[in-house]
């Protein structure tokens, strides 16, 4: 990742979903090393402003910057600086488990072999289902599948994570924590949400509660 310092700001950004306005004039910044943990109720926005932050929503108002330049001019060399891992799992019923993080980690830009995928799949406890065709997983084993992703190194800097612990088990949790802990040590950065607590670590772990934010 290097000693470059990186900076991903939201800047006065609004969004709207169907006819509703979900939040105006949204304001952070987010630097090396630091954490921003996305609080809210369902339905507050949370996934809403993930989605604006990669860059797969359009802003109502406002503009997502990374080091400074509005993320709509860089577009594929910002897509290449993170991972989003979204509430529905962008897993191939078709390819096996190991085809599955093997493909989702070459499309982002790292190489990985099979052995390598292993790895990563034993890391979130699916070590044994390696070969078994995705469509043949539960909710919860998709999901580790698609968060296994993130136990092949290198990771792009920026890491966006809808409800990462949700279906987890306890060891995998603290699996996950560990390779999140490790990311943020080396100068990456983490934006999540998670409706509980988890021991993260950070140079600053800020916390943003779209329940409180001012009705628009
Ligand atoms: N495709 C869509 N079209 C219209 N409205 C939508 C769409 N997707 C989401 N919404 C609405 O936008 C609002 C915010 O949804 P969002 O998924 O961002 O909330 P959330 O905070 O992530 O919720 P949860 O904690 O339940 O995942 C909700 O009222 C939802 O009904």
């Amino acid at each position: 990742m290097g000693a470059e310092t990186m900076r991903l700001q939201a800047h006065r950004l609004a969004c709207a979903r169907g006819e509703r306005q979900l939040f105006s004039d949204l304001n952070f910044e987010l630097q090396s090393g630091e954490a921003l943990w996305l609080k809210g109720g369902n339905g507050s926005g949370k996934t809403s402003l993930l989605r604006l932050l990669c860059g797969l929503g359009r802003p109502l108002a406002g503009e997502v910057r990374w080091n400074g330049r509005p993320i709509q001019q860089l577009r594929e060399d910002y897509h290449r600086q993170l991972i989003y891992c979204g509430h529905a799992s962008a897993v191939k019923d078709d390819l096996s488990a190991w085809e599955n993080v093997a493909t989702a980690s070459t499309l982002s830009g790292t190489a990985c072999s099979r052995e390598q995928a292993v790895v990563a799949l034993v890391s979130v406890g699916l070590g044994g289902a390696a070969d078994l065709p995705a469509r043949a997983l539960s909710q919860g084993q998709r999901r580790r599948v698609a968060l296994a992703r993130l136990a092949i190194d290198p990771l792009p800097p920026l890491l966006l994570l809808d409800e990462p612990f949700v279906a987890l088990d306890q060891t995998a949790v603290q699996s996950l924590c560990r390779t999140l802990n490790r990311h943020l040590a080396s100068g990456g950065m983490l934006i999540y949400t998670t409706h509980q607590a988890q021991a993260l670590q950070a140079r600053r772990l800020e916390q943003f509660d779209l329940d409180r934010l001012l009705p628009c």
